[in-house]
């Protein structure tokens, strides 16, 4: 089919970017293998106790070799014999927050019901804008890269399968209804979204496909006699539990997480993983099939990750992770114990950057929980990493029901509150400069690697909302520019949660400073680690340096020491502490 193509074009202006980055890293495969990382050993650092300030862990700390003959043998233990194909003409499928071969229904259909497949990834100028409020950069340079990373592998994976990744710059509905009319493609397959701005673009290309007129004569696609349009067909893939196989409609989905929890264990089935023939090939004929962009071509200047986590992006990597971290590693048996951690890749999985970017799909996760329980053992912690990815189906299926109110100031209970927009108490809470180490080291690792713990997140939530007052959206919006998982369903519906406008049933979820310092990082290994000017103190003085460290922006809520903080406590403070889930 020698059709000429609307060529790629940069419609991008540049974005301002609050990161500061001191060196240039443009990715390549090459440069991905020349990087020098120190791989880990099986325990993690807070449990051996040698902490360098220096130390960047490459997640995962797999070789190139290693990853590339996981997915393999992963794509193969995955691929069916049996599938049939009996469609005609060319379908497209256009990826998403999807980036994925393994459990990908959409590309399983568009081969099942056509001769040629033609897998499309718009890059949309809207991710480099600005974010709604605040107007921080909507993508931050270290997501950006991870995005480009995941790109490169799907390429590689979809070339693999015999077929390729069309590269488009620009709106997907202006994009795929070109292509549609160009192959005169007879079907859109897509994984469906739930928030307002992705459902704008699926309306907008939905609306446009419309306009798109194929006379039967055109491709080999016509089923019928007259013309028509191309459809797009949009189908659920993002959750471990499946939306169809909800036991109640969304409108009366339980707004408390527990009971959500139960309902779904004890009356839904998790659906199994997608089972694609070896080859999807032959794509149809396409003389360009684009470039991956840059870093700079998306407006954006690289950042290199220095210390802490270096997260490579696409789906061998996140394959070579589950690897790890089950199979190697022998990680799962203890994840209930250590995923309070805030130290090293190993305290907890380190899935969500690639569950985000949907290049790993929760469904296969489950089967290897379930393979990992057979083979080797199942106890609370091999349970737990399924608890946790229901607290993420929990908040997708929130966002459907309560909508926008998820990024509402008053959330989806719609409570009055005060809140202030004080930007310099912001400024400092974002920069890590707020006079209080486990503050402000959980803000530089963030700045830094675009990770967080979720014990730092929910600390510095609360820091930021209950300390400081600060209306929690500049923090959401600004773990929304940073953040390597950013998904809008899990961050707005965490921030609604700690701000105390979700549907938290404990309505004032404080976290003491003190208690969770001394809880969590009781030698002060992870504030040395990202301050490393407390690294001389005594560990016990790490977290409480006093004057030696820069002075506190706010007094907080219940105290300044975990000893003064108990006693106001008995006083009629509010609960506060150890907030455990
Ligand atoms: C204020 C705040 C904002 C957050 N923003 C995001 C976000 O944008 N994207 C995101 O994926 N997670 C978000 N989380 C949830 C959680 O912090 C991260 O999913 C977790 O830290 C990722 O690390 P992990 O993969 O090692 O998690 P693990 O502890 O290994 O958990 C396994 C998986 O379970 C899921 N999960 C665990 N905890 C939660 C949770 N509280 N909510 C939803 N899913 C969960 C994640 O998919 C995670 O990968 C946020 C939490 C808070 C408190
Ligand atoms: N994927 C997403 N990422 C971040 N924010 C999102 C996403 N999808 C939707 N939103 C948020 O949803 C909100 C939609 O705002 P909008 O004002 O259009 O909603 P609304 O319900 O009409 O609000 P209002 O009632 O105040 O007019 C914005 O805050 C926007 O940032």
């Amino acid at each position: 089919m020698g059709v000429i193509f609307p060529s790629s074009f940069l419609p991008f202006s540049c974005t301002k970017i609050f990161i500061s980055s001191s060196s240039t890293f443009s990715f390549s495969a090459q440069t991905r293998f020349g990087l020098c990382f120190r791989a880990m050993s099986s325990t993690s650092e807070s449990q051996t106790g040698s902490v360098s300030s220096s130390t960047l862990h490459q997640v995962p700390g797999l070789d190139p070799l290693e990853m590339d003959s996981i997915s393999e043998k992963t794509f193969e233990r995955y691929s069916s014999n049996t599938v049939k194909r009996n469609g005609k003409g060319v379908s497209i499928v256009w990826f998403r927050n999807d980036l994925r071969v393994l459990d990908n229904e959409p590309l399983f259909k568009a081969w099942v019901s056509s001769e040629a497949v033609l897998p499309v990834y718009c890059i949309d100028p809207r991710l480099f804008q600005t974010t709604y409020h605040f107007g921080f950069p909507k993508t931050g340079a270290l997501r950006a890269q991870f995005m480009i990373e995941c790109l490169a592998d799907l390429k590689k994976n979809l070339m693999k399968k015999g077929l390729n990744l069309l590269i488009q710059h620009g709106k997907p509905e202006n994009i795929i209804p070109l292509l549609a009319k160009a192959f005169a493609a007879h079907t859109v397959y897509a994984h469906k979204e739930t928030c307002s701005e992705e459902l704008q673009v699926e309306r907008l290309v939905a609306k446009s496909l419309r306009q798109i007129v194929l006379s039967p004569a055109q491709g080999k696609s016509s089923r019928s006699s007259s013309t028509h349009n191309p459809k797009l067909e949009l189908l659920w893939g993002s959750t471990l539990y499946h939306l169809d196989d909800l036991p109640f409609s969304i409108d009366s989905l339980p707004d408390v997480y527990t009971q959500f929890r139960k309902s779904v264990e004890a009356k839904c089935a998790i659906r199994g993983c997608i089972r694609l023939p070896k080859s999807l090939g032959p794509p149809p004929s396409i003389d360009d099939w684009g470039t991956i962009p840059s870093i700079e071509q998306l407006g954006l200047h690289s950042e290199k990750t220095t210390k802490g986590m270096r997260f490579l992006g696409g789906e061998a990597a996140a394959l070579g992770r589950v690897t790890e971290y089950f199979w190697k590693k022998d990680l799962l048996k203890i994840y209930k114990d250590t995923r309070n951690g805030m130290l090293g890749p190993d305290y907890s999985t380190k899935f969500s950057p690639w569950l985000a970017s949907g290049s790993l799909s929760p469904r296969f996760v489950y089967e290897e929980v379930k393979r990992y329980e057979k083979e080797r053992l199942a106890n609370d912690s091999t349970y737990w990493v399924l608890f946790e990815l229901i607290w993420r189906d929990y908040f997708r299926f929130i966002s459907i029901k309560y909508g926008n109110s998820l990024f509402h100031l008053g959330g989806p209970r719609k409570v009055e509150h005060r809140w202030r927009r004080d930007e310099k108490l912001f400024e400092a809470w974002r920069n890590g400069c707020t006079g209080y180490p486990l503050i402000d080291a959980n803000m530089k690792e963030l700045s830094a690697s675009g990770f967080m713990s979720n014990r730092g997140r929910q600390i510095v939530c609360s820091f930021l909302v209950r300390d400081m007052g600060i209306d929690w959206r500049m923090g959401a919006e600004w773990f929304e520019t940073c953040l390597l998982d950013y998904d809008p369903c899990s961050n707005y519906g965490n921030w609604t949660y700690g701000a105390g406008v979700g549907n938290d049933p404990r309505e004032d979820r404080y976290f003491s400073i003190p208690k969770q310092a001394q809880t969590y990082d009781p030698d002060g290994e992870y504030v040395a680690f990202w301050l490393p000017e407390l690294l001389p103190l005594p560990r016990e003085k790490r977290n409480f340096p006093g004057k030696s460290y820069i002075e506190q922006v706010v007094p907080l809520k219940f105290g300044n020491t975990y000893k003064q903080h108990s006693q106001r406590s008995k006083y009629g403070g509010r609960q506060s502490g150890l907030q455990r889930r």
